[in-house]
């Protein structure tokens, strides 16, 4: 029944975006109404692109700053921060680095139960600006549901100086979503899984979006920063609407987090899912050949060669990606591939 229906979103609620915004980072927290003291969560390259300024900016605008480096996204890390986050009595957490940065901080800041301010040093997922982290657990590493950031800042100019492979791996996250769409909405009419309208709608224009802007995506322009963080942030909110990844993991996240697994030397996760987003769009029936061209475009990998990965793991993560959540329906079924199915998907998308 209707009366009877009832759902909480947690939406980030500001968003600064542009050249040098982090000089705004403490313009940012005032509006936010934050106070104190805080933790600078930061990686031991980003502090030096990013992390340091962030802090140097929070004192000079009267916060007491404390700088945390991250090594790894792990639950030892979280607990750490944690501990430290209690003992000082912090008052938010801002993480300031790629997205293991994000994640530990994200967690921690839940776990303490503080507002996180999410800072990207790098357009490399959605996961920048959405309220998931993936936390490494032994051999689980999928993305369970966190707090959503209250507050982003998407420096372009940081952004658009970070690794050239981070943000074609951020596109190739994002063109992914056209897949995953489309597992969604097989999973609600053979399933009847839970489905909103307005996030699959929001999750799919921002793949578009994306696809359309593709020329002005290039390497050292600051434009090409504002077009992919701006679509990651989107995609983020697209997963705080739904409450889960829904409309931006499908069978090809299954197969990127497979590839995690089981690959010695895993790609980036948006390369990994832009691959697998070409082999799940032909399953689909769905155009592949132009999601393909897509990604060549911008500049992401297209097959096993690029990914560095043997074609008999591509092969053997695809046989077992639907192990990967199963409760999530997707194209792959409750089965999988069989091992001549998934050899012949790959070479058919000549991606192997
Ligand atoms: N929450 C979610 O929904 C999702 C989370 N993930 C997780 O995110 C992580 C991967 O994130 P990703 O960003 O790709 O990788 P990392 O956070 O591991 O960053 C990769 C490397 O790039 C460096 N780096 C980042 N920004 C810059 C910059 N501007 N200049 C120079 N170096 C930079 C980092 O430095 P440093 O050493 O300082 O950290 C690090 O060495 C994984 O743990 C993955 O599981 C993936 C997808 C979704
Ligand atoms: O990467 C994500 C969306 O792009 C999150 O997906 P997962 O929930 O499958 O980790
Ligand atoms: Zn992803």
């Amino acid at each position: 029944m209707l009366s009877e229906k009832s759902k909480s979103m947690k939406l980030p609620r500001n968003v600064l975006i542009g050249h040098k915004v982090i000089e705004r980072s403490g313009e940012l927290c005032q509006g936010l109404g934050l106070k104190g003291r805080v933790i600078v969560a930061t990686g031991p390259k980003t502090r030096k692109v990013a992390g340091q300024w962030t802090a140097d900016t929070l004192e000079e605008n009267g916060y007491e700053p404390s700088i945390i480096e991250i090594q790894k996204a792990s639950h030892s890390e979280v607990d750490e921060v944690v501990k430290i986050g209690k003992n000082l009595e912090v008052d938010f957490i801002i993480g300031v680095g790629g997205g293991k940065v994000i994640d530990v901080a994200k967690v921690a800041s839940s776990k303490i139960g503080t507002p996180f301010i999410s800072v990207p040093t790098a357009a490399s997922h959605d996961g920048i600006a959405s309220g998931r982290a993936s936390i490494i657990d032994g051999e689980d590493k999928v993305s369970v549901e966190s707090t959503p950031p209250n507050g982003i800042i998407a420096d372009t100019y940081i952004l658009a100086e970070a690794p050239w492979k981070l943000t074609c791996a951020g596109c190739a996250d994002i063109i992914s979503n056209y897949t995953a769409i489309k597992d969604w909405e097989l999973a609600r009419k053979l399933r009847n899984d839970e489905y909103s309208s307005y996030a699959a709608a929001l999750s799919k224009m921002t793949a578009e979006e994306l696809a359309a802007n593709r020329d002005s995506i290039k390497k050292g322009l600051e434009e090409s920063a504002w077009i992919v963080v701006k679509s990651l942030i989107s995609s983020g909110v697209a997963m705080s609407i739904a409450g889960s990844s829904r409309p931006a993991s499908g069978a090809e996240h299954k197969f990127s987090h497979m590839l995690d697994r089981i690959a010695p030397n895993p790609a980036l996760h948006g390369e990994q899912c832009g691959v697998g987003s070409i082999m799940m769009m032909y399953l689909h029936g769905g155009d592949w050949k132009d999601l393909k061209y897509i990604l060549k475009e911008i500049g992401a990998p297209v097959n096993a060669k690029e990914l560095n990965i043997k074609p008999e793991t591509i092969i053997k993560a695809l046989t077992k990606a639907h192990k990967i959540r199963p409760e999530r329906y997707t194209i792959l079924g409750n089965e999988g591939l069989t091992e001549e199915a998934a050899k012949k998907l790959a070479e058919e998308t000549e991606v192997i």
